[in-house]
């Protein structure tokens, strides 16, 4: 039986700086995630006045619940938990700011946020595309009240908005007119609750009262979309592996990928700290059609293994994941191609046939997912290169080692 240790959640990393930086106290965070992503999350916090301490295993960050108080510049890497959270956070401090991110961020949609923001009484204002950083925002706090919205393409504008709530004056009401990706609407209610904060919701009605945050030790837990590469890793080989400390009270919904293992055959077990896949000894995974429209980040690693299945694997619901770090469908639908695999897609979803994929370069997309997700298929598909291996260090900069130390375990256990 293998055991891999996996690193910190991005998502949950990400809340408990926001959470820290808004608390009154000094927060330590146990091990947090060190990527790129998060590491450009704590770099923006500096640059809006913060002090943090970053040690191996063990963040610290010091709260200022009155919010930035100085005009800064934030540049948000390829993150967007960054470049979606921190413009929310300095609206509720003093000061001019300016956002602006990498080009693949820049592609990215911010407008349903900033209008929220704007409809709050902020004074924001896009540089150049009309929903899109760079975006500057002269912030005088935000008095609060109602707002409807609209997060069909990302959950992360609510998630920013929800954060914001007890920074404000008198509080948010928040109606849902639709939601993709819901389970990481709950990551964000349990933690702002961890953190002292009072927030309801009654089907699409979210009340986050006033009053601040209070600072707390806050442990990580191992992040859920990185597992799901190792889990379908097991599933594909038809060995065991165990991931611990993502267990039944994990906060992440993407843990919910190893049921759709167990749908294709693989034994799952999810215990009290964690979580082991056993795939099936003869290498046989059925096909499926399961939507995904909440476990989307996980979509390219079921691509990525669904030429295994003996049936058509349909992903459907996933058309947010156009506007990701990539197209991913286009992306998953390309490499597959290269692979000699047959694949089908349309606007919300993408249908792999089962195939035996031949070795070639893949084509990474400036996306740490196209990596990751292909080496799962590169355990049975020798010959697999990529044209970009170190965009892993979106979420995962260890990635190639630890995958590597696994391939060789099994390698010599036959
Ligand atoms: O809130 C978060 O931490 C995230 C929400 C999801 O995004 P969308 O809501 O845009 O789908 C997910 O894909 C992303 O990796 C992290
Ligand atoms: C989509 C992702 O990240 P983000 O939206 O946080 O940039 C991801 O990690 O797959």
């Amino acid at each position: 039986m293998t055991t891999v240790e996996i690193p910190g959640s991005k998502s949950v990393t990400a809340r408990a700086l926001f959470l820290a930086a808004a608390a009154d106290g000094t927060t330590t965070l146990l091990r947090p995630l060190r990527s790129d992503d998060t590491e450009g999350f704590a770099e923006g916090l500096r640059a809006l006045g913060y002090t943090l301490t970053l040690e191996a295993d063990r963040w610290t960050v010091e709260g200022r619940p009155q919010g930035p108080a100085r005009d800064a510049e934030v540049y948000c890497r390829d993150g967007a938990t960054t470049a979606r959270f921190l413009p929310v956070l300095a609206a509720a401090g003093r000061g001019s700011f300016r956002f602006d991110a990498s080009a693949q961020m820049r592609r990215r949609p911010l407008g349903p946020l900033t209008g929220a923001l704007r409809a709050l009484g902020v004074d924001l204002r896009h540089e150049e595309a009309e929903g899109h950083h760079p975006l500057r925002i002269t912030a005088d706090g935000v008095r609060g009240g109602e707002l409807s919205l609209d997060a069909s393409l990302s959950s992360q504008y609510l998630t920013a908005l929800l954060l914001l709530g007890p920074l404000t004056e008198q509080g948010l009401r928040i109606t849902v007119t639709d939601l993709v990706s819901a389970p990481y609407v709950e990551i964000t209610l349990a933690m702002m609750r961890a953190f002292g904060a009072t927030v309801t919701q009654t089907g699409r009605v979210y009340e986050v009262a006033p009053g601040g945050y209070r600072a707390t030790a806050y442990p990580i837990e191992p992040d859920a979309s990185t597992a799901s590469y190792f889990l379908a890793a097991a599933a594909l080989t038809g060995r065991e592996l165990t991931v611990p400390g993502l267990g039944k009270d994990a906060l992440q919904g993407d843990l919910r990928f190893a049921d759709v293992l167990a749908r294709m055959g693989a034994r799952v077990e999810i215990g009290a700290d964690r979580v082991t896949v056993e795939g099936p000894r003869d290498g046989r995974l059925s096909g499926l059609t399961v939507d995904m429209r909440d476990i989307s980040d996980t979509m390219p690693t079921l691509a990525a293994l669904a030429p295994f299945a003996d049936g058509p694997v349909r992903i459907e619901n996933v058309a947010n994941t156009r506007i990701k770090e990539c197209d991913r469908l286009d992306a998953c639908a390309d490499n597959l191609r290269r692979l000699g695999i047959d694949v089908a897609t349309g606007h919300d979803w993408i249908e792999i046939r089962p195939g035996t994929p031949r070795g070639t370069g893949l084509a990474s997309h400036g996306d740490h997912r196209m990596v990751m997700s292909f080496s799962v298929t590169a355990l049975r598909t020798p010959g697999i290169t990529f044209d970009e291996p170190g965009c892993v260090r979106k979420t995962f900069p260890g990635f190639h080692e630890v995958f590597g130390r696994l391939r060789e375990e099994w390698a010599t256990t036959g």
